[in-house]
């Protein structure tokens, strides 16, 4: 069985256009999804759980007629936990240690400091109170984004943490219950798509409104997140998945042609690309793909991936294939290469970085630690991945001594004046000393 896959090399004349084409993706776009989009969000600010239970009944294919139904408690929760066969329990928690771990190091603290003449400046950081996590439940489950969501909410001191999650067909998956119960979770409701992000932004009768919503999901999720952004706060717009690997042509071509696979399995608008020095390399994984794609459950789906949006990408040096990097800023970053940390001062741009052949991104998926929401679609050149900073805000802090009031009133004075804003200038006037 073979595939077609894009493929170019940097030296190729419209190369900068096989990029344009290749990393043309806009998130969202689409005029009906936007009106529809807003439409339920105007209709959950309005109409509440009413609303709420009618949208989720219809997208979910639900059948329930209170918001009782879509409310998991937490004996379900803890429920799920205890009777989770043993070798899934272990590892759900051997995951959330380790991701609790990795997260307790990028706590903020507050600071201060004080100046000469006794004035104190500083910044007091304080968790958010209610944050919503979106966990998505549309076409897959994913109790690993239960973990990834709550636990650095978590390990910032959020309070309440209200998760939402779409059951289709009313099928609740008991690992996604038991990462819940795993990661601290105040509230579960079974709710999803925009309205579920809508009831978190306003709030309903049941749905507490909350101070910021995190977590990925399809475009209705994404498109609803930037609507309500102003109301609340977002972490980001996350798109498809992403993996760009870097390969100098000497690991195995099958485990770099899986690697590819591991993202492109998300989703048809997956996206997965191999860039290597080595053309034969190139020809080598392109044959491993042929090969064990037959052997992959979601084949159809890695198929439509790799075919719509992969690419194998010939470059000329390995400066070339850092160029290639910065112009994509990926998601995951995997550098297949004998000596990744050479390589390291020179990426600028990447949501998570993979370094040397026996890193697999999946590793990172799961377990390694770090967190697996991360920017896409080139976002990695503005943003980062999903933390405890996230959830954690921060107040600046002024003390000034009479000294300090008076030194800096001469200076305030000055500047207001210029402004022509004479209630500040006599503000400050006031407390400068004669
Ligand atoms: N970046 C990450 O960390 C990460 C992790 C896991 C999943 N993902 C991505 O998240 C996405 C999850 O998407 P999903 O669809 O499986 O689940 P989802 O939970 O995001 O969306 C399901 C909801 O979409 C809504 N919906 C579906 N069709 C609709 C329609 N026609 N009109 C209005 N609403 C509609 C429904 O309300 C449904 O509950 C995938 O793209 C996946 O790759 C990303
Ligand atoms: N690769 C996804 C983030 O882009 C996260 C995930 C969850 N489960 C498996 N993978
Ligand atoms: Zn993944």
């Amino acid at each position: 069985m073979t595939i077609e896959i894009r493929r170019f090399s940097s030296a190729q004349p419209d190369y900068a256009q096989q990029m344009d084409t290749l990393l043309a993706w806009e998130a969202v776009s689409d005029a009906q999804v936007q009106k529809t989009v807003s439409d339920i969000v105007f209709d959950i600010r309005t109409r509440g759980d009413a609303a709420l239970i009618e949208y989720t009944n219809k997208f979910d294919r639900m059948n329930v007629s209170s918001m009782a139904q879509l409310e998991l408690n937490q004996e379900q929760l803890q429920k799920a936990l205890d009777e989770l066969p043993a070798e899934r329990r272990t590892a759900l928690l051997l995951a959330a240690e380790r991701v609790r771990a990795y997260h307790e190091k990028q706590k903020q603290d507050s600071w201060d400091y004080t100046e000469a003449d006794g004035t104190l400046l500083g910044q007091k950081v304080t968790p958010m109170d209610r944050v919503g996590i979106y966990v998505p439940g549309g076409k897959a489950a994913y109790p690993s984004s239960v973990l990834m969501n709550a636990i650095p909410a978590h390990v910032a001191g959020v309070q309440e943490i209200i998760m939402v999650v779409p059951t289709p067909d009313g099928e609740l998956n008991q690992l996604v219950l038991a990462a819940a119960a795993a990661a601290g979770v105040s509230r579960v409701f079974t709710v999803g798509g925009a309205q579920a992000v809508a009831a978190l932004a306003y709030g309903t009768e049941t749905v507490p409104g909350v101070d910021k919503i995190v977590g990925p999901g399809n475009i209705y999720v994404a498109t609803a997140k930037r609507m309500v952004f102003g109301q609340v706060g977002i972490d980001m717009i996350a798109g498809p998945s992403e993996i760009l690997v870097v390969c100098d042509g000497k690991t195995d071509p099958d485990w770099i042609a899986m690697d590819l696979f591991s993202q492109a399995e998300h989703d048809e608008d997956a996206q997965s690309i191999l860039v290597s020095t080595d053309a034969d390399f190139l020809d080598a994984v392109k044959a491993s793909i042929d090969k064990l794609l037959p052997t992959m459950e979601r084949a159809e789906i890695i198929r439509t991936s790799l075919t719509e949006r992969g690419a194998l990408i010939h470059a000329q040096s390995d400066a070339d294939a850092i160029a290639i990097i910065n112009r994509i800023a990926p998601e995951h970053l995997e550098l297949s290469v004998e000596d990744p940390q050479a390589w390291l001062p020179a990426i600028r741009h990447a949501g998570a970085i993979f370094m040397g052949r026996y890193t697999a991104e999946a590793l990172g998926d799961y377990c390694a630690g770090p967190n697996h929401v991360l920017p896409t679609s080139g976002t990695a050149r503005f943003s980062s991945p999903l933390g405890v900073y996230d959830f954690q805000k921060r107040s600046s802090l002024i003390m000034c001594s009479a000294d300090g009031a008076s030194e800096l009133g001469k200076t305030a004075s000055v500047l207001a004046r210029g402004e022509f804003l004479t209630a500040h200038a006599r503000s400050a006037e006031y407390r400068i000393k004669d």
